[in-house]
């Protein structure tokens, strides 16, 4: 699978504010460059901290040239990174659009996973330690390759971006960097997690770009 990752952060890091709300980093050509990064791929995905901040539909705003983009493939599915289904029955994700697949750990409840089935969610039990509230990422993304995902999107947030990092399954990273500060040493940056001491992922810049008034970086992982 190709694991494209998109964000935007500020220029001291941050994706959000310390009370974790959502905060419009991207100006308007850079939000239209994401909603045609989601023609590219077959699902887009967040984490469920992203989901409880942002309460995002992940659908694409802008359908004008999905012919020209997709041809008959059907609109990106949605992907929640969620091991107990703490996904809110009433999210916009759940709005009856495109499919919603749960990546859900063994500590989601069967109660729990039915509320959610009912609620239009697709759920896909991917394991995880059972000392751990974590998906298992990697076996996450296989059972979303079953399903015939072939190219993702994930938009973050930061906890899900650097799991995705720790196990080696980033390919591309493109980063738009707002003209803002944000501050907070609690906000959340682009890659949270534990950190890494040493085998610190290498990117290679393979473009750099004004977007807005911003900056617009691209990566590969080699
Ligand atoms: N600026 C941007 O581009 C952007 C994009 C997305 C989110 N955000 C912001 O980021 C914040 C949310 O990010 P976050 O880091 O708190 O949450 P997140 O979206 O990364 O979700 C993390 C949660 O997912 C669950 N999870 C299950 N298995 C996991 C695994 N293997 N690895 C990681 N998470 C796993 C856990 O419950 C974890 O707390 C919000 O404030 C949101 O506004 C900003
Ligand atoms: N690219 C980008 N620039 C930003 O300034 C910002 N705040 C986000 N935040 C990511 C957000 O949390 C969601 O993942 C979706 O980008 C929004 O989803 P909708 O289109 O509303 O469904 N993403």
């Amino acid at each position: 699978m190709h694991v494209h990752v998109n964000a935007a952060t500020s220029v001291d890091g941050k994706l959000s504010t310390h009370r974790r709300e959502q905060v419009a980093i991207s100006g308007d050509e850079d939000f239209a460059r994401v909603d045609r990064l989601r023609a590219e791929v077959d699902a887009v995905a967040v984490g469920v901290g992203t989901v409880l901040a942002d309460d995002p539909s992940l659908v694409r705003h802008d359908e004008s040239h999905r012919e020209a983009e997709r041809g008959d493939l059907p609109p990106p599915a949605r992907v929640v990174v969620d091991s107990r289904g703490r996904t809110p029955l009433d999210a916009s994700i759940l709005d009856g659009g495109p499919t919603t697949y749960l990546l859900a750990a063994d500590a989601l409840s069967t109660e729990r996973e039915r509320a959610l089935s009912g609620a239009g969610a697709t759920v896909l039990r991917t394991g995880g330690a059972s000392d751990s509230d974590r998906v298992d990422i990697e076996a996450g993304l296989s059972a979303l390759a079953d399903h015939g995902v072939e190219r993702l999107l994930v938009e973050g947030g930061g906890e899900l971006i650097f799991s995705l990092f720790d196990a080696g399954l980033v390919d591309r990273l493109t980063l738009y960097v707002g003209s803002m500060v944000v501050g907070g040493r609690d906000a959340p940056t682009l890659a949270d997690g534990a950190g890494f001491v040493e085998g610190f992922p290498a990117l290679s810049l393979a473009g750099v770009e004004q977007v807005d008034d911003g900056v617009l970086l691209r990566y590969d992982v080699p």
